[in-house]
């Protein structure tokens, strides 16, 4: 070999290993980097049976998968069965009007079309500003299962959440007031019960009977046109999770601490109890100090409109840090 040959070699060498510990730097210090947004077997859409079980133990304590997602009439059947938290975390006092509600909406279970999925690969789509512009559409409607919240519309931003929404989490002050617009024929709308006036709106509006506006802290919709057997509630067990096992919220009366979580790492957490694979969009809040961003990819307010939530987007902040470190989930956007 050349002397000027050999130089080159060399020079070669270096820059190729300069590139390669550059790319790993990077990886290490970027942990939580959003993935390129194309879909691909191994970017963690692998199906491994069993994995989200074992991935989840790690950070949940007594994690089982052994809970149905949907109350169903024979929760209420056994004395045994008695829940020990009134709402949220619990059914209790509030079973006689379930019972009611349950035997409208007739089915407690997932439908079949996502019941046949050898698959579960899941996206819980968050109603945060960083969708805004992120095209992330079609990257959203390929997940087997798309859970949307509240009233996060799609229509008219296809573009950058997808069009796709197998589940929707609610409750009636979030209820979307044209349901058919924004969510697709078949979407499984899923009440999450906070209080017993939740229920009895669900019952009003599912039977056409008299509405009523109290008990509410926003008016909920009066004309909700959504077929019963698309409706669920959700098994208040995910809420009781999520508070005292991610929050590390004590949810025992009497709660002086009036902390609750938010909509979106209940749907996280519920969807690592029935998800194989878990994605997440949209989650993440400005900075506390940062009083102008827009806090939605669909509307213009801003986190002052949070005031008197009850929730601790900071403390949610680390819990979903934690499941994103631990590789739990994943993040198509920045967070
Ligand atoms: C004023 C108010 O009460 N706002 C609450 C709204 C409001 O009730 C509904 O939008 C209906 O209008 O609902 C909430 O949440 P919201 O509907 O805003 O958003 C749904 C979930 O997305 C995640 N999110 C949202 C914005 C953002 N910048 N970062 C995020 O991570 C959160 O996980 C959030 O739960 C709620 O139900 O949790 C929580 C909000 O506090
Ligand atoms: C997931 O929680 C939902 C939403 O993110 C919260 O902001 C909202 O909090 C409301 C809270 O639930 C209300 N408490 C009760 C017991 O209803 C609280 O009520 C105060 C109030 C009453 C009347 C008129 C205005 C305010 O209001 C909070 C919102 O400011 O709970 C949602 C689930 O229901």
């Amino acid at each position: 070999m050349s002397c000027d040959s050999y130089w080159r070699v060399l020079a070669l060498f270096m820059l190729g290993t300069f590139f390669s510990v550059a790319v790993v730097w990077y990886l290490r210090a970027e942990p939580n980097m959003p993935v390129p947004y194309v879909i691909a077997e191994d970017d963690g859409m692998m199906c491994l049976q069993g994995n989200m079980g074992r991935k989840a133990l790690l950070l949940i304590e007594n994690y089982s998968r052994n809970h149905p997602a949907f109350l169903q009439m024979s929760d209420f059947f056994w004395e045994k069965n008695q829940s020990v938290y009134q709402l949220p975390y619990g059914t209790q006092g509030s079973e006689e009007i379930l019972l009611k509600v349950l035997a409208l909406t007739m089915r407690y279970d997932m439908p079949d079309r996502v019941q046949s999925l050898p698959c579960w690969r899941c996206v819980v789509v968050g109603n945060g500003h960083r969708l805004k512009n992120s095209s992330l559409g079609d990257v959203i409607n390929k997940y087997d299962i798309v859970m949307r919240l509240n009233n996060a519309p799609v229509h008219k931003y296809e573009h950058d959440v997808g069009n796709k929404t197998t589940l929707r989490l609610f409750y009636p002050e979030s209820a979307d007031f044209d349901p058919h617009l924004q969510n697709n024929p078949d979407s499984l709308m899923v009440l999450v019960p906070f209080k017993t006036p939740d229920i009895q709106w669900l019952k009003a509006v599912l039977n056409n009977e008299k509405r009523s506006r109290k008990g509410f802290w926003k008016s909920p919709p009066l004309i909700w046109d959504v077929k019963p057997e698309n409706v669920r509630i959700l098994n208040p067990y995910f809420m009781e999770v999520t508070a005292s096992k991610l929050l590390n919220v004590s949810i025992k009366p009497p709660r002086k601490n009036k902390e609750k979580p938010t909509t979106g790492l209940l749907a996280i957490t519920f969807a690592l109890h029935i998800c194989d694979v878990v994605h997440i969009a949209g989650f993440g809040y400005p900075e506390t100090t940062n009083k102008k961003q827009t806090i939605h990819y669909y509307e213009q307010i801003t986190l002052t409109s949070m005031a008197d939530s009850d929730h601790n987007v900071s403390h949610e902040a680390q819990a979903i840090r934690r499941l994103l470190e631990a590789r739990i989930i994943r993040n198509l956007t920045r967070f």
